[in-house]
């Protein structure tokens, strides 16, 4: 068995028990069928993250069955969970993490509308508030990438580095978001899927109207540095 200091295994567990139950969040939001999508979290202060297991029923995950990997996506074996496979997406999650310094979390899902983008390769026009708030501006297509090494870490780090975006629409894929942490990585991810089906349905009715940059910037400092309780600016 692997055993790091205490102080370490408290951060770790902690990165456990959060990335665990934020996957709860993807299918209360109905971002995610099945097995498909998930969350990871760096652990603060090492260079080790926590994501799922492979293919593995939302109702059986847990703290437990969480893996561990280094900043290369190698299982750390030895530790709970390190007997299965971690998810598909490891590698580009450990690109993120290696390239990003101030990513904390990473989520996939295959939620509807903002996939339905991503399969026609379209960015997502800030056309509404609430898009300007959070993202800061339009969310933009990644490359299409093949699954399981880090060609989507590549596409996602090329496509967010210098971009206040923290989603993704990775072309015929789906969304890709970045966060502090795993729960704002979990957060774009619901507001990615909202700003999608809005902006899809507003199009069915007639043309967008575009928002001024000068609005878009007007609205996306105030959102990040002055709404809620404590705003912590932007992460890029
Ligand atoms: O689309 C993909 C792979 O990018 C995933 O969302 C799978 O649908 C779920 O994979 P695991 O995380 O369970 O391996």
């Amino acid at each position: 068995m692997t055993v790091f200091d205490s102080g370490l295994e408290d951060a770790i567990q902690a990165v456990r028990e959060d990335v665990s139950a934020l996957h709860g969040e993807l299918v209360r939001n109905g971002l995610v069928i099945w097995t498909g999508g998930n969350v990871s979290g760096r652990v603060p202060g090492a260079d080790l993250f926590v994501i799922k297991p492979s293919g593995v029923a939302y109702d059986d995950l847990a703290p437990e069955n969480m893996i561990l990997c280094d900043l290369d996506g190698a299982v750390i074996a030895g530790t709970p969970g390190s007997e299965r496979s971690p998810s598909s997406d490891t590698a580009a999650h450990a690109y993120v993490y290696r390239n990003m310094p101030e990513v904390g979390g990473v989520v996939h899902t295959h939620s509807d509308y903002a996939t339905a983008w991503a399969a026609r390769g379209e960015e997502i026009p800030c056309v509404i508030t609430a898009m300007a708030d959070e993202f800061g501006g339009p969310i933009p297509v990644g490359p299409f990438a093949i699954i399981g090494d880090d060609s989507i870490g590549r596409g996602i780090v090329e496509t967010l580095s210098g971009h206040r975006s923290r989603a993704v629409l990775m072309a015929n894929h789906g969304p890709f978001t970045i966060g502090r942490d795993a729960r704002d990585a979990v957060k774009a991810a619901v507001m990615v899927e909202d700003v999608a089906r809005t902006v899809h349905i507003a199009r069915q009715g007639g043309p967008l109207i575009p928002l001024a940059q000068e609005a878009i910037d007007s609205l996306f400092t105030r959102y990040q540095n002055v709404y809620g309780q404590a705003p912590q600016g932007a992460i890029a």
